[in-house]
């Protein structure tokens, strides 16, 4: 090789001479090109006065892909940069073929107490070896050929809602709340919550409300992302904020511990079924490796926070297009009547002949998707994209699903209508538009989103194969109109609205839905509020 002569050290250092007039070339390029475009900025407090309404940031999110004609605007909002992603295209460009850049999350200050309360969650996790474990823990138990194992179980926390509905047909948020809390807890720890006040739900619940509304990954995220959020409103004082860190770091505790030790007391004593800790602690070996072990505590402790508001909240939305929405109802009902008949309730097994009530579901999702913004993502470096630069590591990037994409006006016609015909061809069959958008994307892409459509399917379909809803009525006996009003938050659902709802048929009474569940259940084993 030493000899190989004049030509070959000629080419080499024409080679190398290439190579570094691509990377001036690049680099000036880089220095040259702008960020995209988005609205003015003034010093320190940046974009903020564009944004509008600030508690739903994605409604200026939306009108600035018009005002600026692009589907990728840059804002500085208090000094963090923030890029957002108002198209399907673009989204898929960045976060899916150049996720290796697009996948990290933003980082929390290592000093902030909240960052020790929330650095077990996946969904915050940076990009590197520590989410790469966590992801193939959640992704062993929940990829799509599993999900059929977890349908007994699903199928078993839906008939248990239905009971509860019959016991007390008003409380409807509670119903599709503790249905969630069922199918979470069963299939994460084989452990059944017996009713709201549940120890172990109350402690995942609280962990769930400070990291949500007082701490971690709402704040977190309002905080890293858009602090804007965090600054204009009285009621976020410092001193509360601080107050609140350490009580999340508590709870995040015990979490991860007490459930946890309860699901391993209960294993040593052989009293334990399949389930997400029981399967992964055996097949990675946990028992033995100690940072295995860590992992799956650590995941398992996420999946109550990751999937109970999401659902139950995307139930509640099922619920509201429901009332508003008389004709959908009678047509998915009918054709529930004519699958399934009278004579017993929906099983998964009878999905592929209901398209319409897959319908339902992706239009619900793409409705009024729960968590509009999703979860922000982070690059790991800077990137030109189209033309513009896009700059490293610190810059969020945001995904404004919830209206940019979701009701992006050339592939849904008139998107705030409910219509669930738009995921239908001509001949009844299901179009091949699954709204992934409402999951998020690319490698951080939710890795519970198979499950969550089947408990999503099993909740509503059981639900409309069994009752009514209808407006409620005034003491005129007219209906009462239905406004729609959302929370806001990174997990947002539909405010508490009047409605009726009644069992469907005559003679509907807990003997019967004994009789129709097959399992056994009565007044005294559903459950009680
Ligand atoms: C309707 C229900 C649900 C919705 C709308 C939803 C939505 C989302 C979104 C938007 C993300 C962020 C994706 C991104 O960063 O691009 C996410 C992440 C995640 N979700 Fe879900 N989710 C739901 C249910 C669930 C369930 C049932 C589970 C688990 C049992 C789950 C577990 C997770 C986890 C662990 C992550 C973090 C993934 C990662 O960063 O690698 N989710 N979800």
């Amino acid at each position: 090789m030493l000899d190989a002569g004049p030509a070959f050290y000629l080419a080499t250092s024409a080679f190398v001479l290439a190579g570094l007039s691509w990377c001036r070339q690049y680099w000036d390029n880089r220095s040259r090109l702008s960020v995209p475009p988005g609205p003015p900025s003034l010093p320190i407090i940046g974009s903020i006065l564009s944004l509008g309404d600030t508690a739903r940031p994605w409604l200026a999110f939306n009108d600035w892909r018009s005002t600026y004609g692009c589907d990728i605007v840059y804002a500085r909002l208090l000094g963090k940069p923030v890029v957002v992603v108002n198209s399907e295209e673009v989204a898929r460009d960045l976060f899916d073929l150049r996720s290796l850049i697009y996948s990290d999350k933003p980082h929390i200050d290592p000093e902030d107490v909240a960052s020790f309360a929330v650095d077990f969650n996946a969904t915050l996790m940076p990009y590197g070896d520590r989410w790469r474990l966590h992801r193939r823990i959640y992704h062993q138990q929940f990829r799509q050929a599993v999900i059929p194992s977890y349908h007994t179980g699903l199928l078993y926390s839906a008939h248990k809602m239905l009971f509860s509905f019959l016991q007390d047909l008003t409380d409807y948020t509670s119903h599709f709340q503790m249905f969630t809390f069922s199918f979470l807890m069963s299939m994460t720890y084989d452990y059944e919550p017996k009713d709201k006040d549940d120890p172990l739900v109350r402690i995942m619940q609280r962990f769930l409300e400070l990291e949500v509304t007082a701490l971690g990954a709402g704040a977190v995220i309002v905080m890293e992302t858009f602090p804007f959020l965090l600054r204009l409103p009285t009621w976020f004082p410092g001193a509360t904020f601080k107050r609140a860190s350490v009580e999340c770091l508590k709870a995040g505790q015990d979490v991860k511990e007490i459930a946890f030790q309860d699901f391993k007391e209960r294993m040593m004593n052989h009293v334990t079924r399949s389930c997400f800790v029981a399967d992964s602690m055996n097949k990675m070996n946990g028992f033995e490796d100690s940072i295995i072990e860590t992992a799956i505590k650590e995941t398992a402790s996420i999946t109550f926070g990751a999937g109970s508001e999401t659902t139950a909240s995307t139930i509640l939305v099922f619920l509201l297009a429901m009332v508003l929405h008389p004709e959908v109802q009678a047509k998915a009902q009918a054709d529930i009547d004519r699958v399934i008949g009278k004579d017993r309730l929906p099983d998964f097994d009878d999905r592929p002949a209901l398209p319409y009530m897959d319908a339902i579901l992706q239009e619900t999702l793409r409705w009024y998707p729960v968590a509009p913004l999703g979860v922000p993502h982070a690059t790991t470096t800077s990137d030109i994209y189209n033309g513009y630069f896009i700059p490293e590591g610190s810059c969020r990037v945001d995904l404004p699903k919830g209206l940019a994409m979701t009701h992006d006006e050339t592939k849904y016609p008139s998107p705030d209508e409910f219509r669930p015909e738009r995921f239908l061809q001509e001949d009844g069959s299901l179009t091949s538009d699954i709204v992934p958008l409402s999951f998020g994307w690319g490698r951080r892409i939710c890795v519970g989103r198979y499950f969550a459509d089947a408990a999503l399917w099993i909740a509503i379909t059981s639900f409309l194969a069994t009752f009514l809803i209808h407006k409620a009525l005034d003491e005129y006996g007219e209906g009462i109109p239905v406004i729609p009003k959302f929370t806001t938050g990174v997990v947002m659902h539909p405010e508490t609205f009047p409605c009726r709802i009644v069992p469907r048929f005559q003679g509907a009474s807990m003997e019967r839905l004994t009789q129709l569940t097959g399992l056994g259940l009565s007044v005294s084993t559903a459950y009680e509020f």
